[in-house]
């Protein structure tokens, strides 16, 4: 999709106030026009040397459309307001509903965190848009008014009138492409700096080393290098644009005082009218100054919805309708030779891989690094789709369950899990209204977390950071723990859990999450030797194959 697609898609929502601004341009637009006619006629009166009553009729009704203006003005400021306020609501709400729903194999190119950065220009485009429906396109129809006006005064107006538009549309297209081009460029290079400084923060006790902190200052010094030869050609554009525009400002002025005076030499115009075609003039003058700083604006904007669209674009999981639900027992799951390569790879990373995992059973998957132990994991969490090969939930094929009842009943710990920021009690129930305080207790007792809990002066309302910066590493496995059990999942897939964990208190979590009267199906991956011994089962992967 082009950036002006999305910018006409972007519009296309809010049709109805942006045809009520553009009303109201219109209405602000006319009136303003009948602002010249009167002083034209003003200065006739006055010329004639009479006060008369329709002199201060006239004054009245111009002053009155200074005030009507005014008026249109402020309900141009409370619609723009409005869809401020939505583009920011529905940005939002776009990103956080996207995220967890994207599809892995099109997320993993991409650092989610960066991506989720792309929110701030959700700022520029409602900044973007709103100034660009006020004042340009008010700026647009004054120029469009301005000529209507000025043709009115003689023929000749017209075609020239003709000319500036055509001129005024060819200056911007002959930069619009390279503007907006330019303007991504810049933007590409905000956003890796803005990465690249949010890799220094994360990484922050390992750059006070001199050396890598050297290092970090040189890579910044390559990209802000980027960022600025990126703003440059996008100001050699905008300086090319605004010399053309001054170009086309000086011809019109020179054209139109030039027509104007020779009119009234002619005497084919009285003063009254050159006075207001003046007025019509320099009216005209400042739209096409605000016209260039519009564009200018408009680039941006493009820019915006393109950095934002890309986010967009990523595909989300599908959302078929399941044909049978999952019942309330734990999930058995069967592969039969599954395999699978990553989209942009050719080689197979899990190659014929058939399983029988029954209901109830706790497994363990052992094997070296790199043997696609995290791999068969998400293909058997459908947090990825086999490649080849078939997989069954409950003797079914996987399709037949939708992705949504599944992940309802399913509960996962991936290596890289953290809390996230908010209560201990937020992140162990998700606010969850049905999970009652005791069984919050009781849980926290077996998962040997209810001791450090009550150290705690705020206990379950103590704030945790984002990723858990005040907790220990054991503290913030045993919370994902607590969260995974209290969701009542049918199924666990635990990925290198308890690593931070005495080991006493380990072997106890242990026992509780194999326990015989558990109702959920456990899948861990772990070299802690201590879950073999409670596994009824276990897998052993190698390159790729399941070993026996
Ligand atoms: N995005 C990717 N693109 C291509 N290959 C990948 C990608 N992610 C992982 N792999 C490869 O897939 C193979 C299996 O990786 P996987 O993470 O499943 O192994 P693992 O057994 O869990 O390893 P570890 O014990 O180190 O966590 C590895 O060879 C890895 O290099």
């Amino acid at each position: 999709m082009t950036p002006f697609k999305r910018f006409r898609g972007l519009l296309k929502v809010d049709k109805k106030d942006i045809y009520q601004i553009f009303l109201y341009s219109i209405l602000a637009g006319v009136i303003s026009l009948s602002l010249p006619l009167g002083i034209q006629s003003i200065v006739n009166f006055l010329q004639a040397g009479k006060v008369s009553t329709s002199w201060i009729v006239l004054v009245i009704i111009v002053v009155l459309g200074v005030a009507m203006v005014g008026v249109f003005r402020i309900m141009q400021y409370r619609i723009t307001e409005n869809l401020q306020q939505k583009i920011f609501v529905r940005s939002s709400f776009e990103f956080a509903y996207r995220f967890p729903k994207m599809k892995f194999s099109k997320l993993y190119p991409y650092l989610p965190e960066e991506l989720a950065n792309r929110f701030f220009d959700t700022l520029n485009v409602q900044k973007g848009v709103s100034k660009l429906l006020l004042d340009i396109s008010g700026a647009a129809l004054q120029v469009i008014f301005g000529i209507i006006l000025l043709s009115l005064y003689h023929s000749f107006f017209i075609l020239f009138g003709m000319m500036l538009i055509v001129l005024l549309y060819l200056i911007f297209r002959l930069n619009f492409s390279s503007g907006v081009a330019t303007s991504l460029k810049e933007s590409n290079y905000k956003y890796k700096v803005a990465h690249w400084l949010q890799e220094i923060a994360r990484n922050h006790m390992s750059f006070k080393n001199k050396r890598v902190f050297n290092f970090s200052l040189d890579k910044n010094d390559d990209l802000v290098g980027g960022y600025l030869k990126g703003r440059e050609s996008h100001f050699d554009i905008l300086r090319r644009q605004f010399i053309q525009l001054t170009g086309f400002k000086v011809l019109m002025t020179a054209g139109l005082l030039i027509i104007g005076g020779l009119l009234v030499l002619n005497q084919q115009m009285n003063i009254g009218q050159f006075v207001a075609a003046e007025i019509i003039i320099l009216n005209i003058t400042n739209a096409v100054e605000k016209l260039f700083s519009g564009t200018e604006l408009f680039y941006d904007v493009l820019a915006s919805l393109e950095k934002i669209g890309k986010v967009m674009d990523i595909e989300l999981d599908a959302e078929e309708e399941g044909q049978y639900k999952l019942n309330e027992k734990p999930i058995a799951i069967e592969t039969r030779g599954l395999s699978y390569k990553f989209p942009d790879s050719d080689q197979f990373v899990l190659k014929d891989v058939s399983m029988e995992i029954a209901q109830g059973d706790r497994i363990l998957i052992e094997g070296p690094n790199g043997s696609g132990k995290t791999t068969l994991a998400r293909l058997l969490s459908r947090v990825i789709e086999p490649t080849e090969g078939m997989l069954y939930i409950n003797g079914t094929n996987y399709k037949k369950y939708s992705l949504e009842d599944f992940r309802f009943n399913i509960s996962t710990i991936n290596v890289n899990d953290n809390v996230f920021e908010g209560t201990i009690l937020e992140n162990i129930t998700c606010k969850n209204p049905d999970i009652s305080l005791a069984r919050i207790v009781s849980v926290m007792e077996d998962l040997k977390l209810a001791e450090y809990i009550k150290s705690l002066p705020n206990g379950l309302d103590t704030k945790v950071h984002s990723g858990g910066k005040q907790l220990s590493s054991s503290i913030v496995e045993k919370i994902l723990l607590v969260r995974c059990v209290l969701s009542d999942p049918r199924m666990i897939f635990l990925e290198e859990p308890l690593e931070n964990v005495d080991k006493d208190s380990a072997k106890e979590i242990i026992d509780y999450m194999t326990a015989k009267d558990k109702p959920w199906t456990l899948v861990v991956i772990s070299k802690n030797p201590y879950w073999k011994s409670k596994c009824n089962k276990s897998f052993y992967m190698e390159q790729g194959t399941l070993k026996n």
